[in-house]
């Protein structure tokens, strides 16, 4: 285990030179108060208020005792005295109405209350779980759904005797299968999202992901769905003790009010006036309220990032392909990783006996086109790969140990620690709710018994580190009020919270503005040179590499077709792919010269071309190519590597 770390001596004070934050948008925040802003919300909402105050003040504000009879009353007319007229003993309607007030919130948020309690537990255990704990909670919701809420409250009412509690628990059980509902849809679109992603690679807990990172960032849809909810059981406690099975004698209802007005109407035709407006209103209330909240909160966030691909066919290729002997002082050594996807018997392999090696502070740049493998190999060595896909074969040592293998526990405690993570698009892998502070002291904690105060303390040095102006200040700030390059380097920040040995930068500039992109890989470059960390650096850019890498590999088609020093690669490629990646990348001064491209694109995972990979595309292609597999000797992986081949552009 490391020793907690509370500073980098030596390094805090050398802040990197970084431009101002001046594109640093204040995105307006506090969407539910600009949907209260809209005058068919403002009426509602006050509505709402009233009652509110009504329930709490019932005591000070009523003007009449509502329990005691006053036979000499009995069934007067609205008048001076009573406003809104007198029940069958005589008490005031309108202070029964403001006590009725505290029953029908009370009823209200006690079943509202268990069905958030319970329903966004299971829901968010359900979704983030997946698998058997998914299935069986939603054939509990699919059980419960079928039973309407008044029935099942029934049902409950005669087990556990007369109450509202007792009618209000079974509401809210039934409640809480939607709130379950909710709760898992979001959570199961959330957990594909890149901050979620990047929390695990940080080594959060599964607990401290679900209730810190995914809760707050669904608190939309379920504060819509609690304000709606608030109004059907306001419908449901009246409904029950309208039949008098609902609240006792003790207790003010609406329902139970509507009733005494049904039976005494011939002689006082405006009893029901009070009871029925006062639940009309407050149930309509709700419903708008929740309707202007829907409409503000839920648009928010939709981006999502694609998650599934289909993978209909075999296409399995067996090869040997000899292993060079490990680099001395080599941190990761992949030797011969496969990954398949999809079910037993349709699988695709997505990774082919992929084999890198990287030393300590060396760069190794991972190069090729969209879809050639080099996020799976990534994600593949962080213990990340998506649902469906797995390590078929091939083994993945950090340091001398083994991840290939490892439980989920320590898989944990090697990423974020060992092995921290820049993601392509800064904004996406930081939580939008969360302020930048709490993200940074949260990936700190995950592996470090540290308190708060130090949590901070670190949290400041490592913004400073990494380049962010005013840092202490900007702690406070959340994500949208970074410009790109700013976000970056807070993501940079926490991918480097416990020091880790490894760096694996996932296309960290491509998100970026041209001008950003220099500033963000000239800090990855000062941040190995003090930190003698070893980087992982995906691109599609062979100029990156050129500049800021020692070694590189080249992808294609889930394979290395080419590995080397940066330097002997680009200058002399043996693999026509690099040759042509190489050709096809724009050059200054090429005063207007077309930009070449490679013709064809590359084959879906399921449809990798028989022999060598790349022999469709390429232009030197004999018959021999086609035949049989090529395997990957002395860093090339083409049968023609030994003669001299011009690029045809
Ligand atoms: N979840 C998945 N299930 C099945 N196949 C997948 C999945 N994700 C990616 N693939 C396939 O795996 C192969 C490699 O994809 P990968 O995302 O690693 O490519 P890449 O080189 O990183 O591309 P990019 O530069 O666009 O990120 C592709 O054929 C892709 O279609």
């Amino acid at each position: 285990m490391q020793a907690p770390t509370a500073s980098l001596p030596g390094i805090a004070s050398t802040v990197v030179a970084a431009a101002p934050d001046a594109d640093a948008a204040r995105a307006p925040r506090g969407a539910p108060w600009r949907a209260l802003a809209h005058p068919f919300v403002l009426l509602p909402a006050a509505f709402v208020l009233i009652v509110v105050i009504c329930a709490l003040g019932a005591p000070w504000i009523a003007p009449h005792d509502p329990f005691t009879p006053s036979l000499r009353h009995r069934l007067e007319a609205p008048g001076a005295t009573f406003w809104f007229g007198t029940d069958d003993l005589g008490r005031d309607m309108l202070s029964r109405a403001i006590f009725g007030a505290r029953t029908a919130l009370q009823a209200s948020l006690q079943s509202v209350g268990i069905g958030v309690l319970f329903g966004v537990s299971l829901g968010l255990l359900a979704g983030y779980a997946g698998g058997w704990c998914d299935r069986l909670a939603m054939r509990l919701a699919d059980v419960m759904q079928s039973i309407p809420a008044v029935l099942l409250a029934l049902a409950l009412i005669s087990v556990l005797g007369k109450g509202l509690t007792n009618a209000m628990l079974a509401v809210g059980l039934i409640f809480a299968v939607s709130f379950m509902r909710i709760t898992r849809a979001v959570v199961l679109a959330e957990r594909e999202r890149l901050y979620v992603d990047a929390a695990r690679v940080l080594g959060l807990r599964a607990g401290a992901i679900m209730f810190r990172q995914i809760l707050p960032n669904i608190a939309g849809p379920l504060i819509v769905q609690a304000s709606i909810s608030l109004g059907t059981a306001l419908l449901i406690e009246a409904m029950l003790s309208f039949l008098g099975v609902g609240a006792d004698s003790t207790q003010i209802s609406w329902g139970a009010m509507l009733e005494t007005a049904r039976q005494f109407q011939s002689e006082q035709p405006l009893l029901p006036l009070v009871p029925g407006l006062a639940i009309t209103l407050t149930v309509l209330s709700f419903n708008l309220l929740g309707d202007a909240l829907r409409d503000a909160l839920l648009p928010r966030g939709t981006a999502r990032r694609a998650s599934s691909v289909q993978v209909p066919a075999v296409r399995a290729v067996h090869e040997e392909t000899p292993l060079d002997p490990p680099l001395p002082d080599a941190l990761l050594v992949v030797r011969g990783l496969s990954v398949r996807a999809g079910r037993p018997g349709a699988e695709s392999e997505l990774l082919s006996q992929v084999s890198l090696q990287l030393r300590r502070g060396e760069v190794l740049g991972l190069v090729g086109e969209s879809g050639c493998g080099k996020s799976m190999t990534a994600a593949a060595i962080l213990g990340l790969l998506p649902a469906g896909a797995r390590i078929a074969s091939g083994s993945v040592r950090l340091g001398g140990t083994e991840l290939v293998g490892l439980g989920d526990e320590a898989l944990r405690h090697v990423r974020g620690r060992r092995i921290g993570m820049v993601f392509q698009d800064p904004n996406a892998a930081l939580s939008p709710v969360h302020t930048i502070g709490m993200q940074l002291r949260d990936a700190i904690r995950a592996h470090r018994r540290l308190s708060h105060a130090q949590a901070q303390a670190r949290a400041v040095e490592l913004l400073e580190l990494v380049g962010v102006p005013d840092a202490a200040r900007r702690m406070q700030d959340y994500p949208h009020q970074f410009s790109g390059g700013m976000a970056q380097r807070v993501v940079i920040a926490c991918a480097l919270a416990c020091d880790p040995e490894l760096l694996i930068a996932d296309e960290p500039t491509t998100a970026l503005d041209v001008t950003i992109q220099a500033q963000v890989l000239d800090l990855l470059a000062q941040l190995r040179e003090r930190l003698g960390m070893s980087i992982l650096l995906i691109t599609h850019d062979l100029g990156v590499v050129a500049d800021l890498c020692d070694r590189v590999a080249v992808m294609y088609a889930g394979q290395v077709v080419e590995e080397g020093p940066v330097q002997q690669v680009l200058s002399a490629p043996r693999h026509p792919y690099t040759a042509l990646l190489l050709h096809a990348m724009p050059r200054g001064g090429a005063g207007g010269a077309a930009l070449s491209t490679i013709a064809g694109r590359v084959p879906p995972a399921w449809a990798w071309p028989q022999g060598c990979r790349f022999h469709p595309r390429c232009p030197h292609a004999t018959a021999a190519c086609s035949v049989q597999p090529v395997a990957l000797a002395q860093g090339v992986r083409c049968i023609r590597a030994d003669e001299r081949l011009e690029v045809l552009a």
